[in-house]
C-alpha cells in the first residue's frame, strides 16, 4: 500500500515536528510506503528530517525553466529534496490546469526524476449525470505517460468528496478503480496491473480500514488528516 499525505497550503517550520513524529512511526514498522507532500517551502527541511517517509511536492510547472514568476519547475523541487509530485489535483485543475497542462506536468516530473502521482476525479454534477467512469478514464488517458515509470501512481479523488466528509459507496470506488485498471492495462499491458490506484477524499482514521479493504485499491491520498501524527498515524496503522 502507498499512503500519501497532501498538506496543501498548510504548514510552517513548527509543523516539521509532525513530519518527524510520522517518520518515527514509519521507522518503527509500517508495511505501507508513506509519503508527505508538504508545501514547497518545507521540502528541504522535511527531507532533512526523515529517514523512512518519502517527501513530495504538490504541483510543478510544466516548463523546465524560464520567465514564470513565482512558479517552480519539477527539477527545482527535486533539487530541494522532493522525490514525488502530485499533479492534476482538482484544486489545481480548478485554478486552470487542463488535461494538456496536467499531461505536460507529468512529463516534466518524469524528466526531473520525480515519481508522478496523477489525480483524477469527477465533480458532483458529473457524478449525478452518471459520467464518473467516463470522466476519470478520460482524465487518466489524457495525462498518463507513454510508458510506466518508477513510482507512477493514479489517485482517484472525487471533487465532491474532498474536504466534505462525504465519500462514495465502497462499491462505487471499486467500480472506478476497475475502470482505471482497465485503462492502465489497455495502455501499458501487464505492466499496467502494477500501477497503484489510490483513493482520496475525506479519508480519516474512522474510514481508512474499510477503504483499504476495497478491491484493487493501492493506497490512500489523505488531505487534512495527514497534518498531524495524531490523525495520520492511525490511518497508517490501518494499512498494517
Ligand atoms: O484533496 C485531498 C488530498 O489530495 C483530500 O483532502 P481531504 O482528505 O482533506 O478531504
Amino acid at each position: 500500500m502507498l499512503v500519501i499525505g497532501n498538506w496543501k497550503m498548510h504548514g510552517d517550520r513548527q509543523r516539521l515536528a509532525e513530519v518527524v513524529a510520522i517518520d518515527r512511526h514509519v521507522r518503527r514498522g509500517c508495511s505501507a510506503r508513506v509519503a508527505l507532500c508538504v508545501p514547497a517551502t518545507l521540502i528541504a527541511a522535511a527531507r532533512g528530517s526523515v529517514e523512512a517517509v518519502v517527501i513530495g511536492a504538490q504541483d510543478c510547472h510544466q516548463a523546465v525553466g524560464g520567465a514564470f514568476t513565482g512558479r517552480l519547475s519539477a527539477s527545482m523541487l527535486a533539487d530541494a529534496g522532493a522525490q514525488m509530485v502530485v499533479v492534476g489535483h482538482s484544486e489545481c485543475r480548478a485554478a486552470g490546469d487542463d488535461d494538456a497542462a496536467v499531461g505536460a506536468k507529468v512529463t516534466a516530473a518524469i524528466g526531473a526524476g520525480l515519481e508522478p502521482v496523477l489525480c483524477v476525479g469527477e465533480t458532483s454534477a458529473e457524478r449525478d449525470e452518471g459520467l464518473t467512469a467516463a470522466v476519470v478514464v478520460a482524465q487518466a488517458r489524457a495525462a498518463l505517460p507513454g510508458r510506466v515509470v518508477e513510482g507512477l501512481a493514479l489517485a482517484y479523488e472525487p471533487v465532491w468528496a474532498i474536504g466534505s466528509g462525504r465519500l462514495p459507496q465502497e462499491g462505487d470506488i471499486a467500480a472506478v478503480i476497475a475502470a482505471l485498471r482497465r485503462c492502465l492495462v489497455d495502455l501499458y499491458g501487464v505492466e499496467g496491473s502494477d500501477v497503484p490506484i489510490l483513493y482520496g477524499g475525506s479519508v480519516s482514521a474512522a474510514n481508512a480500514a474499510a477503504l483499504l479493504g476495497i478491491d484493487g485499491i493501492g493506497g490512500l491520498l489523505v488531505g487534512s488528516a495527514s497534518l498531524s501524527a495524531d490523525s495520520f498515524v492511525p490511518i497508517l496503522a490501518a494499512a498494517g
